[in-house]
């Protein structure tokens, strides 16, 4: 079990890969831990030290009262890397763990060399969406709005699987408080002024299906960053790691290749 002590937080996370390798960080999205990267960590290049943590509030993670703000998540990011030497990284930031990407580039570019916002925006949902959900789990408690959360996440024919099972428990068995902290930092976050700053290698991924960041949202945050590209994974939701990960793992893989980023 590896935890970094950050002080006023403890984050567990995983390191995998070749420890002298090309650096990688696989952020993950809202309701879920690091499991989310599973499937994908065996397809992806030989040569990279991939790093996953659960963000506070998840998974092992230490878990503060909510809310939480959307600057100590990338702060959290931003200490566990430095904990960890890690710099000039590839970031992969899934849904919550993307503003958290984009938040680190705006804010420390010497760690992050280049940016994949996986089924994310700049900014997600609005104020009074958030505000709604937290008021509704306050009150009914997670589990109410699993069934509605899985249609965001996963297209028909994966819900109807026996997998999709232990995703959804996954989602309702995260620390109240850390779920409710995240959704209130979602809630507060516009990232559009500093992510239109962004000049690094970037690369988007939607899915077809994906409830709650849509493609085109997704592509209205990559047309943001100069250059960059958006591919689509067809039926898939807002999931693709875990719903199609031999087209996300292929994706992931041509963007190391074309950034150089095993080569140094
Ligand atoms: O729970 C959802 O609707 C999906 C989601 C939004 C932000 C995030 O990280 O996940």
């Amino acid at each position: 079990m590896q935890v970094a002590d950050l002080g006023d937080v403890k984050l567990h996370y995983r390191l995998d890969g070749d420890p002298d390798g090309a650096p990688i960080v696989l952020a993950n999205s809202l309701g879920t831990d690091l499991r989310v990267w599973d499937q994908i960590i065996p397809l992806l290049p030989a040569g990279l030290r991939i790093l996953r943590y659960d963000k506070r509030g998840h998974g092992l993670s230490s878990c503060p009262p909510a809310p939480y703000a959307m600057g100590a998540l990338v702060k959290d990011a931003e200490r566990l890397l430095d904990h960890l030497g890690m710099k000039d990284v590839l970031f992969v930031g899934l849904s919550i763990g993307g503003l958290i990407g984009q938040g680190l580039a705006a804010k420390r570019l010497d760690l992050v060399r280049a940016l994949v916002l996986s089924n994310t925006a700049a900014k997600i949902g609005t104020r009074d969406m958030w505000q709604a959900r937290i008021d509704s789990i306050r009150a009914n408690g997670i589990e109410a709005i699993a069934d509605q959360v899985m249609e965001r996440w996963f297209a028909k024919p994966f819900r109807l699987t026996a997998a999709m099972h232990a995703w959804r428990t996954m989602m309702v068995r995260q620390p109240l408080e850390g779920y409710l902290g995240c959704c209130a930092a979602i809630a507060g976050t516009d990232m559009i002024t500093p992510t239109s700053g962004l000049r690094l290698p970037a690369l988007g991924i939607a899915g077809s299906e994906d409830g709650s960041t849509p493609p085109d949202l997704v592509r209205e945050t990559i047309s943001l960053i100069p250059g960059a590209e958006l591919k689509l994974i067809r039926n898939a939701g807002h999931i693709p790691c875990v719903e199609a990960p031999e087209a996300y793992a292929e994706i992931l893989s041509e963007f190391i290749e074309q950034t150089g980023h095993l080569s140094g």
